[in-house]
């Protein structure tokens, strides 16, 4: 038995951020049933697919979940998605909120009807002068100070490389989600949850950057290790590099001991954490001139014999044969009738020992009319939402 076995939601989100939120959910255990527009998810079309509508975007966060492709703009539609709300203890949507009541969603009318629901608003920014403007991650990363600290290792404001708010909030969605589930098992009533891009990010990238009692954004701090401009990098090895990280009072005893140098361990400079932070750039790069020297395998092997925390840098591509990874069976292989073997990276979390399994993404609509038929519709209700375009189920292959 899985975590969160037995809890039902409704994801009407589409994209990265609401997706991702309830693949989390999915894999513990929930029951997700995706309710998808006509076309599907945008994601379902977007970059390499080995099936139509089934690209590798959507594969990455929608996998054990299921699909109801329902026309919304249709009355008949609206009221069979009614029908299923009310099977359901989550509803989430990643609309902007102006966007709900022409659809009979709005939080007060649901939540009225269904008082154990909770209801999950994914949102780019939480009611004030921002409420309601459209959101994608690259506005996001843009606002909220991302593009920023950018700007200061690198002096060209860029994004990260990756959809780093839409996956950040895409987690904050998901455990704010449990903890109303949590308070609906103390209190029996449902919640109204709003996750917002927006300020989620603006405490993520903030993080460390309180000094003394006061804000200060990292530029005007000399000495923040963790952010400082030209630092934040891996060491540079003779041959390559190397992601190490000594840290405390003993790994730079040890670090210098090892180079044949051991009084910079008792300059006053770097003897304690405080003195080390405010001269962090002398530092490393008294440091990167020692690292360079040797070989990333001897600094690896080094490190491991001292236990400072280190490892390769890894490319992307050799996650893949990594050793651990495949230890553990990181990656799991699902067999599916038309795509063959997927290989999508596994579930991290365990529980009781046991790492949750993964299943296929749905195709659009593929359950539909099980679903339906399951929140009380006859067969004869839903043929005809099908024959007007109202429900959408996979087209048979000729
Ligand atoms: C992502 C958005 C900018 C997309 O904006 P829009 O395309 O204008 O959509 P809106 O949310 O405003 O409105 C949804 C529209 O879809 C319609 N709609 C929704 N579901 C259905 C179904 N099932 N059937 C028919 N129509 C539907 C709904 O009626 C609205 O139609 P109309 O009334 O006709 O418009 C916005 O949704 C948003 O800011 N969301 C909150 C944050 C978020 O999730 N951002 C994306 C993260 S992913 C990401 O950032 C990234 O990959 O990058």
């Amino acid at each position: 038995m899985r975590p969160l076995q037995g809890v039902r939601v409704l994801d009407l989100s589409s994209v990265i951020f609401g997706p991702l939120a309830s693949q989390v959910l999915a894999d513990y255990g929930a029951e997700v049933v995706k309710i998808e527009p006509p076309k599907g998810d945008s994601t379902r079309h977007t970059g390499p697919a080995a099936e139509p509508g089934m690209a590798a975007m959507f594969l990455g966060s929608n996998r054990s979940k299921k699909s109801v492709a329902l026309d919304l703009k249709q009355p008949a539609a609206q009221k069979a998605l009614q029908a299923l709300i009310g099977t359901a203890d989550v509803f989430m949507h990643s609309m902007r909120p102006q966007k709900l009541a022409g659809l009979g969603l709005a939080p007060e009318a649901l939540r009225a009807r269904h008082p154990r629901l909770v209801y999950a608003s994914l949102l780019g920014f939480l009611p004030g002068p921002y409420a309601g403007r459209p959101a994608y991650d690259d506005v996001i990363q843009g606002m909220s100070g991302l593009a920023d600290l950018m700007d200061q290792q690198s002096g060209e404001a860029r994004y990260l490389p990756t959809i780093a708010a839409d996956k950040t909030c895409g987690h904050v969605a998901a455990h704010a989600i449990l903890a109303a589930l949590w308070q609906r098992e103390r209190t029996g009533q449902g919640a109204f949850v709003e996750v917002p891009m927006f300020e989620s990010m603006v405490g993520f990238n903030l993080v460390e950057h309180f000094y003394g009692q006061h804000f200060e954004p990292p530029r005007s701090v000399p000495g923040y290790p963790r952010v400082l401009a030209p630092w934040r990098r891996p060491y540079r090895t003779s041959d390559g590099l190397v992601a190490m990280m000594p840290y405390t009072d003993l790994h730079w005893q040890r670090f210098f001991a090892e180079v044949g140098a051991p009084q910079h361990a008792s300059d006053p400079r770097f003897t304690d954490i405080a003195a080390r932070t405010a001269h962090i750039a002398e530092l490393l790069e008294l440091a990167s001139g020692y690292v360079v020297r040797q070989t990333t395998a001897h600094w690896l092997a080094a490190c491991e014999r001292l236990e400072i925390p280190a490892a390769p840098v890894a490319r992307l591509d050799e996650l893949r044969s990594d050793e651990h990874l495949a230890a553990i069976g990181f990656f799991e292989e699902v067999q599916d009738p038309a795509m063959g073997t997927v290989r999508f990276p596994g579930v991290g979390v365990r529980f009781d020992g046991r790492r949750p399994p993964v299943a296929m993404p749905p195709r659009l609509g593929e359950h539909t009319r099980a679903l339906l038929a399951e929140a009380g519709l006859d067969a004869p209700q839903i043929q005809a939402l099908v024959d007007q375009g109202a429900a959408i189920v996979p087209q048979p292959k000729n």
